[in-house]
């Protein structure tokens, strides 16, 4: 495939979202053809997907069922969106992947790590991303960024206790050793600027490592 898939993980509020609106302007001013996405989401199925998880009144869902339904949602944004761009040799950022089905779902909710990767495993047939940037902040510093933005709709996993959320970032720090190589660091616990001087700092070390 030509193109090269990059995904933004981390805790709510750690500013993912922001990042990848600026990094999508410094590459399509430096001529790159950029796709920017979510997920879940990102096309109509997956987004109708979305609501159904996120939705505030649905608090009876099963674990399994929401582990699941992140993987169908991801499989047809794969196969209808995300795979596409790369064999048009597009560069597409995608805010979440199956990193955050790992640490959510897999240790936040105990489902486990290894189990939650062998779901998804049929759902992505192989497509890992070739760069992931994680962002690190405290659940907690995360969350009060949300809380204090007006135009965030707040969603049934923002709504979990502080203590799943402890949890969604000691998974990632699991997951982070065990995919060394691929997902870099990013300190998002600073101002803007230089939050997005690191992201882009680590995009072009990969370009020169890799490219
Ligand atoms: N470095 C920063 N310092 C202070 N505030 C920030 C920073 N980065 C982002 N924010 C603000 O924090 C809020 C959350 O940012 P953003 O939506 O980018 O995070 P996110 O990681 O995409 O969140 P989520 O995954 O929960 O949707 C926004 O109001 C944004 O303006
Ligand atoms: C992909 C994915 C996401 N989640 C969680 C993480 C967030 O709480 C929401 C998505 O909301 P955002 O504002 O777009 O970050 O869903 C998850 O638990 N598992 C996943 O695979």
């Amino acid at each position: 495939m030509k193109g090269i898939f990059i995904t933004f993980e981390g805790p709510e509020g750690a500013g993912k979202t922001t990042i990848i609106k600026k990094l999508e302007k410094k590459l399509e001013k430096e001529g790159k053809d950029v796709v920017v996405t979510r997920e879940p989401g990102g096309i109509v199925i997956s987004e109708k997907i979305r609501e159904i998880i996120l939705h505030k009144e649905h608090t009876e869902m099963d674990a399994r069922t929401e582990a699941l339904l992140y993987a169908a949602a991801r499989r047809q944004h794969l196969v209808e969106k995300v795979i596409p761009a790369l064999h048009k040799g597009k560069i597409v950022l995608c805010d979440r992947f199956v990193d955050s089905s790992l640490a959510y779902q897999g240790y936040a909710r105990g489902l486990g790590i290894q189990e939650v990767l062998e779901i998804n495993q049929f759902a992505i047939t192989g497509m890992m991303p070739n760069l992931t940037l994680f962002f690190d902040i405290l659940p907690e510093k995360g969350l009060a960024r949300i809380t204090s933005n007006q135009n965030r709709e707040i969603n049934r996993l923002d709504l979990e206790k502080l203590d799943f959320h402890q949890k969604v970032y000691e998974g990632y720090k699991k997951i982070i050793e065990m995919f060394p190589n691929r997902i870099k660091v990013i300190n998002a616990d600073q101002p803007l600027e230089k939050v997005f001087f690191e992201a882009e700092s680590a995009l072009d070390l990969f370009w020169k490592e890799t490219l």
